[in-house]
């Protein structure tokens, strides 16, 4: 379970360009929850997200992550519990490693320091596993290097190895925003079904609304800070398409 409890957010505060990202929000976000936020440019999205993260810290309000204050603990002391995809394919991984030697750096991001771990053959055997569930492939090409393979390949990648860790949460902000149709298809569907596996908690930002509409247990607007809609379990599915092209009117 998330919560965060009237938090704010103000960027460049006492300044001319002062701006209230986030203003004020309370939002509980249960686990296994699969969240979508929508939301017009500028509305708080990426801030919000960046404050469950720790990206960013708050200016007032609290964040828990499993009933743990984590209001002012950094980004790296949380990614024991949240994983994060990117917009850009390239954030995600090094791309002069090979595909097995990024999941080796995967694996580590949540060991204690000085635990290694060998690329052996029962390490290798897990991870071309775990690829050929992804059905596109790449199995057979775990030593080729990362920055070889398309967008939509290493986004797909991206998303394994965030997952094959003991991550709870996964923020995804728009992680098919670069890629082609049939590559952002993919990857969504990648997405959806590891959450499932998984039983992960989610919280996506897309500007996408046929997958807003598509995926996610719970959606929510946002708008100049606030949250304006927000509709879960049946109400979700009983939302149309068109309902939501009406929410940007
Ligand atoms: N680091 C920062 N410094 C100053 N202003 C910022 C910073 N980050 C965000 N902002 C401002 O806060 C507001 C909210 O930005 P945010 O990126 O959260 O919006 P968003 O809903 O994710 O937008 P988009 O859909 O365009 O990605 C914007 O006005 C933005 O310019």
């Amino acid at each position: 379970m998330i919560t965060i409890s009237n938090v704010h957010k103000i960027f460049n505060k006492g300044k001319a360009n002062q701006i209230t990202a986030v203003n004020g929000i309370s939002l509980d976000i249960a686990d296994e929850e699969f969240l979508v936020i929508v939301g017009s440019n500028g509305s708080g999205k990426t801030t919000l997200l960046n404050l469950i993260a720790g990206t960013i810290l708050p200016g007032e309000g609290t964040i828990s992550i499993n009933g743990r204050e984590v209001t002012t603990l950094p980004d790296y002391k949380r990614s024991e519990w949240i994983a994060r995809v990117f917009q850009n394919p390239l954030s995600g991984t090094a791309p002069d490693l090979s595909i097995l030697d990024n999941f080796r750096l995967a694996a580590l991001r949540t060991r204690p320091k000085g635990l290694a771990i060998g690329v052996n053959d029962a390490f290798k055997k897990q991870v071309r596993e775990k690829i050929a569930t992804l059905g596109m492939g790449l199995e057979d090409k775990i030593e080729q290097p990362m920055g070889t393979l398309s967008g939509g390949q290493r986004q797909a990648l991206t998303l394994l190895m965030s997952v094959m860790d003991s991550c709870k949460v996964l923020l995804l902000d728009e992680p098919t925003a670069a890629l082609d149709p049939r590559s952002a298809d993919v990857v969504m569907r990648t997405a959806d079904s590891l959450i499932r596996d998984f039983k992960l908690t989610a919280v996506l930002i897309t500007h996408n609304l046929k997958d807003a509409f598509t995926y996610g247990t719970r959606i929510i607007q946002m708008s100049e800070g606030l949250i304006i809609n927000d509709l879960n379990g049946e109400k979700k599915a009983l939302l149309k398409q068109n309902d939501l092209f009406d929410w940007f009117a």
